[in-house]
């Protein structure tokens, strides 16, 4: 797919305060400025990758680009939720992502079950994809070992 993998870096910001606690999936939501700075071909819908959070460690994530229709949300978010354990928030620091593949666009659904039981099998197919040796490749890139304020792409 064009643009992949594609590498970015950004603000951690508040969003609707859905993740958590209506689907029980947090998700990392990108800054304005950063979903701005996508390509506007990039085409929305659901991805895997790795993300870091600062210098942490590089972890599975899964990722969603668009306006979430089950929400119907008037501006368009870049949301990476990241397939590991939290022990709080990280709003406010700087999450690093590369995107390297597309699991499928994003869809209505007829209930939030349905919606969580979509994200879920989204995880399931990430792990799998993630573990393919030209994809491991990825998470050991220099990207993730760079100090922080280096160009947003490369
Ligand atoms: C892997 C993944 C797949 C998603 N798929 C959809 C989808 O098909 N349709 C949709 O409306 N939202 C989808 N979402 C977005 C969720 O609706 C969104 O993350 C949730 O509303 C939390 O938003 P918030 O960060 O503003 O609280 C997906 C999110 C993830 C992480
Ligand atoms: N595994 C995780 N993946 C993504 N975000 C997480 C994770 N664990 C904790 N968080 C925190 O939860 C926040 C996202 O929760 P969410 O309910 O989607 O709220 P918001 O609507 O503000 O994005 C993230 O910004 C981050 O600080
Ligand atoms: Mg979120």
């Amino acid at each position: 797919m064009r643009h992949l993998p594609y590498f970015c870096r950004g603000e951690v910001v508040k969003g609707f305060g859905r993740g958590s606690k209506e689907l029980g999936i947090p998700t990392a939501n990108f800054s304005e400025q950063v979903v701005e700075s996508f390509p506007s071909d990039i085409s929305t819908g659901i991805y895997y990758g790795w993300a870091c959070v600062g210098n942490g460690d590089v972890h599975k994530m899964v990722l969603s680009i668009g306006w979430n229709p089950f929400y119907k949300n008037i501006k368009k978010s870049v949301e990476t939720h990241i397939i590991d354990t939290f022990k709080g928030d990280f709003y406010g620091e700087i999450l690093s992502i590369v995107i390297l593949g597309y699991i499928r666009s994003e869809k209505n659904f007829s209930s939030l079950e349905a919606l969580i039981s979509a994200i879920q099998e989204d995880i399931e197919e990430a792990k799998r994809q993630l573990d393919l040796p030209e994809h491991l490749k990825l998470k050991e890139d220099n990207f993730f070992r760079l100090p922080e304020g280096k160009p947003v792409n490369h």
